[in-house]
């Protein structure tokens, strides 16, 4: 299948010129082929163009569930110059991601994020190497391991315990979606820099959240120097480039600032109450005995992989999770019960009472399973000729694996379209990779490396707001009437703002 680019790219003038640059190119760029003895996966024939390209940019997903529901759980699609394998299905992905995850470890070099993430020096973008490694290590062991996670502990606590008091600030009906959203920002701003996203200052001048609602924009779908790599220079044109400085030029600035506010003797820290930036410093002052000293952009680049990981995939699991528990009221009032039961009379909602809800665990599952916050993982890039399921890989080819269809599978699935949160009780299947039907957090060596913080962030946000108040939908407003359109960005959220009604559970007198 050819596909034309790139939805994502402003319309300016140039638009005609590139639509008829693009369709040069189609006639001009060469079918893929596969060599004598290569035994290449299915390829669905070329398909109409102009239906395919909206869904391709939309909603990537859905586009590929399709194709791999006729062709298979092993496709190869030609996008425009680059080779795309789809996989689809719990054994391939075991196949590749297990058998042979060394050969799909790597990132291809996105247009977007060589703009925005130092040249592709961050750790999710960073292709596969001895410099990833070493970024990799860094977050695994100093960034977000467990210790660190359980220290930003009262972050979390005290953010939680402004959202509450927000909602019950708020005029029924609340815009619960603009809220979590501003929890998410909050604790990862305060993790990562030790400050305030929401409190206003300089931080707030720069507009944060008007940044990262750029960035979905400009990370989102195919644009068209990823599909046509030699032709790069056309994103210059049609604007995306000079959208892309801009924005990588504001945010450098803020971080920027954050260090050097860091570095004076006033921002000096000690021990635990250190955040992400200082914690970065000192690996960068003081060296490691790894082999590339970390420069200042790497410290950044770092920092703002926090960012873009930590905060909409948070916010997008909370906002779904609304979603669906205000559609499904009995899971509501069981998971309610759960919570009610273990806290009791106390009004704030612990860590450590979180550990005993096991069914709020499973509801937070389920919404992972049927709404993974990025339900294409993130692309891969294999580094060598490899056999899949008796096929020939050749080395280069872009991979995605198709988490949102993985999890959706009948075959893996009873009843895949429903929200059951019971199907997590008696069964032991679990995010952290080992269990390949149920991958919200990727899979292999780049699994994702914020699993312990993302679903801390999200466990404590769900007991507390369940706790606190109870749900409804705005009168004159039925299920049927919500609109669940997934709009998909650097993650995929619902379209539109979630709309409730929230009653104080304790009275109007919310926190201790
Ligand atoms: C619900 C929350 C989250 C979900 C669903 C999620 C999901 C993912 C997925 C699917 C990947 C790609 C993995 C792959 O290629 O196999 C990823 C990578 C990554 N995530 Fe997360 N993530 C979440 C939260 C976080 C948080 C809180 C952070 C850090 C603050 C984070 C940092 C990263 C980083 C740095 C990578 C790149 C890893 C690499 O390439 O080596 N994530 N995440």
């Amino acid at each position: 299948m050819f596909i034309l680019p790139c939805l994502n790219e402003s319309l300016t003038s140039f638009s005609t010129l590139i639509f008829f640059i693009s369709l040069l190119l189609l006639l001009l760029i060469p079918k893929l082929k596969s060599k004598p003895n290569q035994n290449l996966p299915p390829s669905p024939p070329k398909l109409p163009l102009i239906g395919n390209l909206h869904q391709l940019n939309h909603h990537p997903h859905l586009c590929f569930h399709r194709l791999s529901q006729k062709f298979g759980p092993i496709i190869l699609l030609q996008l425009g110059q680059i080779p795309t394998l789809i996989i689809s299905s719990p054994k391939v992905t075991k196949e590749a991601f297990k058998t042979h995850d060394l050969y799909f470890s790597s990132r291809p070099l996105l247009f977007s994020a060589q703009h925005i993430f130092y040249n592709c020096t961050d750790i999710a973008f960073a292709p596969y190497g001895s410099y990833w490694r070493q970024v990799r290590k860094i977050c695994i062991l100093q960034l977000l391991n467990a210790k660190r996670v359980q220290s930003f502990a009262f972050i979390r606590q005290q953010e939680v315990a402004r959202l509450v008091k927000r909602i019950s600030h708020s005029n029924n009906p609340v815009d619960l979606s603009n809220l979590l959203a501003m929890y998410g920002n909050d604790v990862i701003c305060r993790m990562a820099l030790g400050r305030e996203f929401s409190a206003g200052g300089a931080y707030h001048l720069h507009g944060i959240q008007e940044l990262l609602e750029e960035f979905q924009l400009l990370l989102r779908g195919f644009c068209f120097g990823d599909l046509f790599p030699s032709l790069s220079f056309i994103s210059n044109l049609t604007g995306l480039k000079s959208r892309l400085v801009r924005t990588f030029k504001r945010f450098d600035k803020l971080l920027d600032q954050v260090i050097v506010e860091h570095q004076s003797p006033e921002g000096e820290k000690l021990g635990e109450s250190k955040d992400l930036v200082d914690v970065l410093l000192d690996i960068q002052k003081n060296g490691s005995d790894d082999r590339f000293p970390l420069t200042m952009d790497n410290v950044k680049a770092i920092l703002l992989d926090m960012f873009i990981a930590g905060t909409e995939t948070t916010f997008t699991a909370l906002d779904w999770g609304m979603t669906e528990l205000i559609t499904h009221p009995k899971v509501m009032e069981r998971a309610q019960n759960e919570i009610r039961s273990i806290v009791g009379e106390k009004k704030i909602v612990t860590e450590d009472d979180v550990l005993e809800m096991h069914y709020l665990k499973a509801v937070v599952k389920e919404v992972l399973r049927l709404h993974p916050p990025a339900p294409l993982a993130l692309p891969r890039e294999t580094t060598k000729n490899v056999r899949i399921e008796g096929y020939d890989i050749p080395a280069k080819t872009r991979v995605f694996v198709n988490v949102w269809g993985i999890g959706r599978d009948p075959e893996s699935w009873k009843n895949p379209e429903s929200f059951e949160p019971e199907r997590f009780i008696e069964n032991e299947v679990d995010y952290r990779g080992l269990d390949f039907e149920f991958i919200p957090f990727g899979v292999g060596r780049r699994i994702c490396p914020g699993i312990t913080l993302g679903i801390a962030m999200i466990e404590i946000a769900f007991a507390q707001i369940l706790h606190s108040f109870d749900w409804e939908l705005p009168n004159g407003i039925e299920v049927k009437d919500l609109d669940m359109t997934e709009v998909v960005g650097v993650t995929m959220h619902r379209k539109a703002h979630l709309e409730v009604v929230a009653k104080p559970y304790f009275g109007s007198s919310i926190t201790n």
